[in-house]
């Protein structure tokens, strides 16, 4: 008998009362790193983005991103390509200690109205590893071959 032990990092998530009926976040395929999010709006609410403007989309999720991990909100790329949606503060960023209601931040790049309807997958999320640092004030720092150079220093 082979015993499987799920290593996994586990969400938990509360499912708010607008996010009622909707598709779980999903890892569409078996190495997909994102799992789509879903629009909460309502059904026959649907909300239209003119170019141009931008839209907070609810997804009626709270998550509890497992501590010393982040969730990182992306655009999907089907959206941008073919409509010009992204995401406006890409990637944003879902603290392990953030307790309110995932929103995607959706901006409309192209040329056309879009229409988000209910359940409609706008966007991805990645958990990823965080490490905090400690900050520590220092007056002078260890000399490198880079130096201050940036910015296509080295060449192109
Ligand atoms: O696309 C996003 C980005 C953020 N958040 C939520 C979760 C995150 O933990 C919180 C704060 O995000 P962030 O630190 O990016 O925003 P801020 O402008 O610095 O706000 P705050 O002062 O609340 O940290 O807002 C979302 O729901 N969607
Ligand atoms: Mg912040």
């Amino acid at each position: 008998m082979t015993l499987i032990i799920d290593t996994r990092p586990t969400l938990s998530l509360i499912r708010l009362p607008h996010g009622a009926g909707l598709d779980l976040p999903a890892y569409e395929t078996k190495g997909a790193a994102g799992m789509d999010l879903r629009a909460a709006v309502e059904e026959d609410k649907p909300l239209t983005i003119q170019p141009g403007k931008r839209a907070l989309v609810p997804t009626g999720l709270i998550f509890e991103i497992p501590e010393g991990f982040e969730g990182q909100i992306r655009p999907r790329s089907g959206l941008a390509f073919k409509h010009g949606i992204t995401c406006l503060n890409t990637p944003g960023t879902i603290d392990s200690d953030y307790r309110g209601e995932v929103k995607v931040l959706l901006i409309n790049l192209g040329e056309e109205p879009f229409e988000i309807t209910r359940g409609m997958r706008i966007a991805q999320m990645v958990i990823a590893p965080v490490v905090q640092a400690q900050v520590s004030e220092i007056t002078a720092g260890t000399e490198t071959m880079r130096g201050a150079g940036g910015f296509g220093s080295t060449g192109v």
